[in-house]
């Protein structure tokens, strides 16, 4: 099982590399369809209609029966749902995120209180702003931001994630005010929710249209509002580290967590929300120090970095 992965991994790694070095017609750096763009697909009349999909929300949820989401993609759901239990086990297949929590929140206070105009040395310094963390898992950003003082609603497709997300954050009066519901990006959309700023931190290589999903994200960030991605570069480094070692190797997530051709450039997620009206503002690359354990911001983005930007004013 580990060897079919690893192989269908290399032959995905082959196969780009192939078409972006080697085949002489390759010119375009940038994955091809952010570029061409999901409308031109669905618009064109010579391809025969898509056959819907039934609803793939996980669990026992509402949302089953209404309309189809661009950015769920069942296979990455399942993944998700499967280790749901360990949200919270700092050990487990979430540790590297708990790892990297305390540097992209250092991440997150620099930019945005400089963006809302609040003190950053405060210990409450986003009250009175209403952020969105989507696809929130057990609540590893949401937790913190509410008690940076934030009015936070946590989204995950995932039912059972949020079921663990509700009981954590219950244990504690500060984290038990987090609003969260099993539902998706485009869903809130639907129902014309905005908030100040709205985060996908890890959640945007493992949905189905990333153009489409940033396309949510600005629909439901206010003008002039933050919205904030993270996510792991498409490098020949990031497929050495964050897939081979990490999964493979030190055995940090279970192994098939990464599709490396589901990763984004900077350059692509750049233009992605650039196309969705969020001017990049600032990235900034996490860098782990394997001596200390701990996790660094840097200025390399080879690896994982995280975006902030600003929603243009319409
Ligand atoms: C790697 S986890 C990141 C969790 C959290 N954002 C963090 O960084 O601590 C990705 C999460 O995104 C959720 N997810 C994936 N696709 C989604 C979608 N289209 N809409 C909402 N949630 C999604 C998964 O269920 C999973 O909980
Ligand atoms: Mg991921």
């Amino acid at each position: 099982m580990a060897s079919k992965l690893l192989l269908s991994q290399l032959r995905t790694l082959t196969n780009l590399t192939y078409r972006r070095f080697i085949n002489p017609e390759f010119i375009c750096p940038l994955r091809p369809e952010l570029l061409i763009g999901s409308r031109t697909y669905s618009d064109a009349p010579h391809l025969p209609p898509v056959d819907p999909v039934p609803s793939p929300i996980i669990g026992d949820n509402p949302l089953r029966k209404t309309k189809i989401s661009s950015s769920l993609n069942q296979a990455e759901l399942a993944k998700f749902s499967a280790i749901s239990e360990t949200w919270w086990d700092a050990e487990g297949p979430f540790k590297p995120l708990h790892a990297m929590n305390p540097t992209r929140l250092a991440f997150i206070r620099s930019t945005l209180c400089r963006h809302f105009g609040k003190d950053p040395y405060c210990a409450k310094p986003f009250e009175g702003l209403k952020f969105l963390d989507v696809g929130c898992g057990g609540g590893i950003l949401s937790e913190p931001l509410a008690r940076m003082g934030a009015t936070v609603t946590g989204v995950d497709a995932v039912d059972k994630n949020i079921k663990i997300a509700r009981l954590h954050a219950d244990l504690d009066p500060v984290t038990s005010s987090i609003d969260y519901l099993c539902t998706t990006a485009e869903k809130l959309v639907e129902e014309k929710r905005k908030f100040d700023a709205v985060f996908a931190l890890e959640v945007i290589e493992h949905v189905a249209d990333p153009a489409e999903f940033c396309k949510s994200l600005s629909a439901l960030t206010v003008s002039n509002g933050a919205t904030v991605v993270s996510t792991i570069n498409r490098s020949i480094r990031a497929y050495a580290t964050a897939i081979v070692a990490a999964e493979y190797i030190l055995h940090w997530l279970p192994k098939g967590t990464h599709d490396w051709s589901s990763f984004l450039t900077p350059e692509e997620l750049v233009l992605i929300l650039q196309r969705a009206s969020i001017s990049v503002q600032e990235i900034a690359g996490f860098v782990y120090n394997p001596l200390t354990g701990k996790w660094f911001l840097s200025d390399d983005i080879g690896v994982n970095f995280i975006a902030y930007g600003a929603k243009i004013d319409e």
